[in-house]
């Protein structure tokens, strides 16, 4: 695969100043022209707060079923089941599409976008046991042998590459905002914020990091959330380099305020930091114009596929975070958003899956389909 990318910077909206000393941000590091630091607007968070924001923490991930051990119980799952399936009319299953799908693919170059939680490994209490099966593995290897894959998640990218292991892919890490071409790639990059690396095998390797400036101040807010959390039990904050996460599915709902409360008020010395809300996580970041959706148009661009009819890319997530590629796909009218959901959501996606074994089994019958086309 080769990487060359004629895609223009992020623009950059409302250049104010960040404290660089108190920051520990060199000068060096503070002369790229591309970084889109935009301010968070005023009086959000506290609007946020009171209106609503523990509302959102609680709905960010749907109750598991075990949970629900009254009378009721039969009625309840029922009717779940119901609202699923009325659902799933208007967010038809990938996999009961499929040749619809592959209608639409046919003679065309597919390019293939996996978020990870929730997507490619179940989700679990302790994000360090989110573990994908070796079955999974190997269903991506095998798709992306076919097509090129990247791998998007909120996770940082050495992470995420860690927990999938395979080199053949494009990692983006930090919901977009860390991207690098797989190993023995012949790429050539042209973008501002574009670093050649050397892996140890001495390859080039290249990197794009939109908010690359942010590095010094994610990792001071992530110490300092580890620092005021310690007495929070259940709390897990994690460093995803361009993003501090912090975890309250362990905590007991009566604290889950005192983080909101405790978030909130370290921002306020941040205003180049926003928080977004992921699946019993709040995400704290910089205010940059980038998201997933624009690092799947950066890739595409990287791939040479950037505004081609011939090119159908096809992003499978789970989270709130990947409605941005699924909107750009749909506003765009260029590709097939697929939301991996067993409960009614919101969604701009057009597809649906039910779980992770569901994901499995709709990219081994990619492969399926692949091979008999070429056959
Ligand atoms: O973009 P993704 O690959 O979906 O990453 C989003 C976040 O996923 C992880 O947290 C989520 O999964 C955990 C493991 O199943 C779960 O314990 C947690 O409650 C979920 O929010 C990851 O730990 C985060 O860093 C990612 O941002």
């Amino acid at each position: 695969m080769e990487l060359k990318s004629t895609h223009s910077s992020p623009v950059l909206a409302d250049p104010a100043p960040i404290n660089k000393t108190r920051l520990g941000i060199h000068s060096n590091l503070s002369s790229s022209k591309c970084i889109p630091i935009l301010r968070r607007k005023q009086g959000k968070l506290d609007e946020a707060l009171s209106n609503g924001w523990l509302d959102a923490m609680r709905a960010s991930s749907p109750p598991r079923k075990r949970f629900i051990k009254d009378y009721r119980v039969e009625v309840a799952l029922d009717d779940a089941e119901i609202a699923y399936c009325s659902w799933k009319i208007k967010h038809p299953s990938a996999l009961n599409s499929f040749e619809q799908i592959t209608k639409q693919a046919k003679k065309k170059k597919i390019a293939i976008f996996l978020d990870y939680d929730g997507t490619l490994s179940p989700i679990v209490d302790n994000p360090d046991d989110a573990l994908m099966s070796n079955e999974m593995r190997l269903a991506v290897k095998n798709v992306a042998e076919f097509f090129p894959t990247t791998i998007i998640s909120g996770r940082s990218r050495n992470k995420v590459h860690e927990l999938v292991g395979l080199t053949e892919l494009y990692y983006a890490g930090s919901h977009g905002m860390d991207i690098m071409g797989p190993v023995g790639v012949a790429a050539s990059i042209d973008h501002h914020g574009c670093v050649k690396l050397a892996d140890s095998q001495a390859e080039e390797l290249k990197q794009f990091q939109p908010a690359g400036e942010f590095l010094p101040m994610i990792d001071e807010v992530f110490r300092t959330l580890v620092e005021k959390t310690k007495g929070i039990k259940g709390t897990i904050v994690e460093n995803n380099k361009f993003c501090a996460s912090v975890h309250y599915r362990n905590v007991d709902e009566k604290n889950w305020r005192t983080i909101a409360r405790l978030v909130h008020n370290l921002l306020k010395n941040y205003p180049h930091l926003q928080i977004t809300h992921g699946r019993k996580v709040l995400e704290i970041r910089p205010v940059v114009d980038w998201n997933k959706g624009k690092a799947v148009e950066f890739l595409l661009d990287s791939l040479g596929f950037a505004n081609q009819a011939d090119v159908l890319p096809i992003y499978i997530g789970d989270d709130r975070t990947d409605e941005d590629a699924f909107k750009m796909l749909g506003e765009k009218k260029c590709g097939i958003g697929i939301l991996v959901s067993s409960v009614p959501k919101e969604t701009k996606a057009f597809y649906s899956l039910r779980d992770p074994s569901e994901v499995m089994e709709f990219l081994k019958s990619l492969v399926a389909w692949k091979k008999m086309e070429d056959a």
